[in-house]
């Protein structure tokens, strides 16, 4: 196969919501859905398939977390495809999060309320636990291996003549004092979720300046607050129901409460339709959503220092480094 889309995570919330929008638009585009459990993903595939027969779809195993399957499946992708036109960076997790609702219910009588309500500043915090590579694991899952991946599918995604597209899924959760270049894997602190979606952003910014010269560009979107497994595993989907026409009404006074997955995938679906070399490194795409439900897309400037991206790249290339050399397992698919 020439040229492909490649998917991560897409048979839940907003990787699949993105899935069925693409096939909506080009029943002809070439899907490879990237996923770690291959029953769900199977069924997914049925599903895309049931309402778009002709459609091309092909599964890989992917598991974000694990380098070794990483580099499986960036082997098997290269057996597969000679160029991928999009890759989405989709996966990502919020495990073992508590809101602080002290701070929620202080937040909601100060000039702040809106700013808290769409960027969850200061409401939340998280456990973060170990990886069997030995990282952090919301580090790894929602960047670095994404980022090894990229690194990984290179001769896929570099071609002058072809330019490939890099969308990660962010978050307006992202927060630079959530981030520190001393601490990126976020050992320390509780707020991985924030720090992983901040680091997602300084890594667009520095892969832009590192590959733009060879046709690979990379943009950042926002889903804006979806209803989907991420965020029933903060509220039970029982409270999130009953909130529902509380947040109806918070639509008035922020465009980011987009609720539905089909809402939150607006500006992915809106930059597969731009020309990459059009879209500015430092600009954060969001799918917005206006009170009657109309979805649109709003360019906002990222909050990022390009010589701290260009930091934190070296950052991730020499951690690469010692990972890949620490993988002496010879790689077999799971
Ligand atoms: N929902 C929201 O309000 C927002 C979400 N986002 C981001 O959107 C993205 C999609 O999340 P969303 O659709 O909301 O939530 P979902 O939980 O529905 O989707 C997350 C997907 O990531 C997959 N995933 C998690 N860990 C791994 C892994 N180690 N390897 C491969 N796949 C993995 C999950 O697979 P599995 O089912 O197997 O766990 C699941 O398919 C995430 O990056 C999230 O941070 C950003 C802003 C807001
Ligand atoms: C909506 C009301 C009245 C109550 C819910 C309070 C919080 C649980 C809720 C408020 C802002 C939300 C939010 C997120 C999670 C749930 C909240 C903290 C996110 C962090 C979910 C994932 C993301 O990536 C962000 C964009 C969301 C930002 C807003």
């Amino acid at each position: 196969v020439d040229s492909a889309l490649l998917s991560l995570a897409c048979y839940s919330g907003i990787g699949f919501a993105l899935c069925k929008r693409l096939l909506q638009e080009d029943a002809g585009v070439q899907l490879c859905l990237a996923c770690r459990n291959m029953q769900k993903a199977t069924a997914t595939k049925a599903m895309l398939l049931a309402a778009h027969p002709s459609a091309q779809v092909s599964l890989v195993h992917l598991d974000v977390s694990s380098l070794e399957s990483i580099l499986w499946a960036a082997s098997e992708i290269q057996h597969r495809f000679q160029h991928l036109d999009y890759l989405f960076l989709n996966a990502g997790i919020m495990p073992n999060t508590h809101v602080n609702f002290k701070a929620l219910i202080s937040g909601l009588f100060s000039g702040e309320a809106v700013h808290m309500l769409s960027t969850a500043e200061g409401l939340l915090t998280q456990e973060d636990s170990v990886t069997s590579d030995g990282l952090q694991e919301v580090f790894e899952t929602n960047l670095f291996g994404h980022f090894i991946l990229i690194r990984q599918l290179e001769p896929l995604l570099c071609r002058l003549e072809k330019p490939s597209q890099l969308i990660w899924t962010s978050s307006s959760n992202a927060r630079k004092s959530a981030f520190s270049l001393m601490d990126y894997q976020h050992s320390k602190g509780k707020e991985s979720y924030s720090s992983s979606k901040y680091a997602t952003d300084l890594a667009s910014v520095a892969l832009n300046k590192h590959f733009n010269k060879q046709g690979l560009y990379s943009s950042v979107v926002c889903p804006g607050l979806v209803m989907t497994n991420l965020t029933y595993g903060i509220l039970p989907s029982f409270f999130w129901k009953l909130l529902m026409p509380v947040m109806w009404i918070i639509r008035f006074f922020t465009n980011t409460y987009t609720l539905t997955p089909y809402n939150g995938a607006e500006a992915q679906v809106w930059l597969v339709r731009q020309k990459p070399e059009s879209l500015d490194a430092l600009t954060k795409y969001h799918s917005c959503t206006s009170p009657l439900g109309g979805n649109y897309v709003e360019s906002r400037k990222m909050d990022v220092d390009e010589e701290i991206a260009e930091r934190f790249y070296q950052k991730l290339l020499e951690l690469e480094k010692q990972v890949l050399a620490r993988l002496t397992v010879p790689l077999s698919p799971k």
